[in-house]
C-alpha cells in the first residue's frame, strides 16, 4: 500500500496536502483543474519535489527522503523525455543504467521492453525516425524496462489523436495485466479515467482526496470538479 500522511508539499506560496492511501495493484486517476496540483502530486511521489511536511510511505517503509532512482516508481511525462542524439534502445537503456553500459541480460531487457509496447525492431532508429504515437511507445518502454512497482503517467498521451490515445491507454492496460504495477495517471479527460482506472483522486482547493470510485464520481461529481468538467 502506498501512504500519504500528513503530506505537505509547498511551491511558492502554493501548499498541497494529502493524507489518504492508494492500494498496491489499484489503477487511480488524478484530476483536478488546472494548476491544482496533480504533477505537484507526482513529483513529490517520485521524488522530485521534497516534502514540506509528512511522509509518504510504501509498504510500510518511509520513501519521503529516498533519492528518486531508488524509489519504487518510475515517471513517464508528457514530453515523452527521449534523448533525440541516442537510438531508441539506448533511451530505453536509460531505464537501466544512466551510463548505457548494459550488459547482454540488460541489453536482451530492452529488446523486451520495446517487443512489448510494438516496436520489436526498431531499437537502432533515433526518436526523429519514428512517428509520434512510435515516440510515445519508446518513452514507455523505458518506464516498463525499469520493472517499477509504481508507474507514474502524467498527461502521457495529451498530443495524441484519439485513436491512438486510445490505443496506448489499452497497451498500458495490457501491461499493468502482466506486471500487477500500481498505476497513478494524471488525465484532463475524463474519459482516459473511465478507460482504464477504476479509482480516481480528486485534487482541488489544495487537498489531494483519497481514491473513489470513477464511475460514480463522474457520472454525479460534487460541485468543484462538475464546474471543472463542464457538466
Ligand atoms: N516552480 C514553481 N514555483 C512556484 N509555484 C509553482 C511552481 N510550479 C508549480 N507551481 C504552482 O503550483 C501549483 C500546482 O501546480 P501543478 O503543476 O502541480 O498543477 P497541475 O494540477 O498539474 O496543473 P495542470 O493541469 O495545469 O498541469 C500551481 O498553482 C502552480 O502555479
Amino acid at each position: 500500500m502506498l501512504r500519504f500522511d500528513d503530506v505537505r508539499i509547498v511551491q511558492g506560496d502554493f501548499t498541497l496536502r494529502a493524507d489518504m492511501a492508494v492500494d498496491a495493484g489499484a489503477r487511480v486517476a488524478v484530476i483536478g483543474p488546472s494548476g491544482s496540483g496533480k504533477s505537484t502530486l507526482l513529483n513529490a511521489l517520485a521524488g522530485f519535489l521534497p516534502l514540506a511536511g509528512g511522509r509518504i510511505g510504501w509498504h510500510g517503509t518511509d520513501i519521503s527522503l529516498a533519492a528518486p532512482a531508488l524509489r519504487p516508481v518510475a515517471m513517464l511525462f508528457q514530453d515523452n523525455n527521449l534523448f533525440p542524439h541516442l537510438t531508441v534502445a539506448q533511451n530505453v537503456g536509460l531505464g537501466l543504467r544512466p551510463d548505457l553500459r548494459l550488459n547482454s541480460t540488460e541489453r536482451a531487457q530492452v529488446d523486451a521492453a520495446l517487443e512489448s509496447v510494438g516496436l520489436a525492431g526498431m531499437g537502432a532508429r533515433r526518436p526523429g525516425q519514428l512517428s509520434g504515437g512510435q515516440q510515445g511507445r519508446a518513452a514507455l518502454a523505458r518506464v516498463l524496462v525499469q520493472k517499477k512497482p509504481m508507474i507514474l503517467l502524467d498527461e502521457p498521451f495529451a498530443a495524441l489523436g484519439p485513436a491512438l490515445k486510445a490505443e496506448m491507454l489499452d497497451l498500458v492496460s495490457r501491461v499493468l495485466d502482466e506486471t500487477g504495477a500500481t498505476l497513478l495517471m494524471v488525465s484532463h479527460d475524463p474519459g482516459d479515467a473511465r478507460r482504464i482506472c477504476p479509482q480516481t483522486i480528486v485534487v482541488d482547493a489544495g487537498r489531494a482526496e483519497a481514491p473513489v470510485d470513477t464511475i460514480t464520481l463522474l457520472d454525479n461529481p460534487p460541485p468543484g470538479l462538475r464546474a471543472y468538467l463542464g457538466g
